[in-house]
């Protein structure tokens, strides 16, 4: 069976994460879509969030890592798209829970906010967990804009 391909991407606030996350993900047995930026130089972080977007909706990736220096200006950036569902976490719980109960199928996370092992942490449990379905697929239906009160 083929590896999924998870589709990861960052300004310059991300890189060092990126490059310590994409390791993570080769080992967890992930085929890695690495869209950027490659190198130090100060970047636009929407201009990554919608190659990251594209990556998704082409279908080229099942999942998605987005970084910048906060997560913020990304997370905001990527949730323009309708398919995105891109959580922005901090700790363990957060990453579990964007799985369990939202359905996220892009973390985001801050390379100047957030350590590298927690970073680690939560990237392997984004991976590892699924969605519970349930009550959560009505409230996660309704972000889609089909069935908004
Ligand atoms: O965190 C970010 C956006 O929310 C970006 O990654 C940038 O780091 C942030 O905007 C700071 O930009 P700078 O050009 O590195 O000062």
């Amino acid at each position: 069976m083929s590896a999924k391909t998870i589709a990861i991407a960052c300004d310059h606030g991300g890189i060092e994460m990126k490059e310590l996350l994409v390791k993570d993900l080769a080992a967890l047995g992930w085929s890695v879509l690495d869209l950027g930026t490659d190198g130090p130089d100060s970047v636009d972080y929407p201009d990554f969030a919608v190659k990251l977007a594209e990556a998704l909706k082409g279908g080229k990736a099942e999942r998605g890592v987005l970084l910048c220096g906060t997560g913020i200006g990304i997370s905001i950036a990527a949730n323009r798209f309708e398919h995105v569902r891109a959580a922005l976490v901090h700790d363990a719980f957060g990453a579990r829970m964007c799985r369990q109960h939202n359905d996220a199928n892009v973390l985001v996370m801050g390379g100047r906010t957030t350590g590298p092992e927690v970073a680690r942490d939560c990237l392997k449990i984004f991976i590892e967990t699924e969605f519970e379905g349930g009550r959560h697929a009505r409230r996660v239906s309704k972000l889609s804009g089909d069935g908004q009160a």
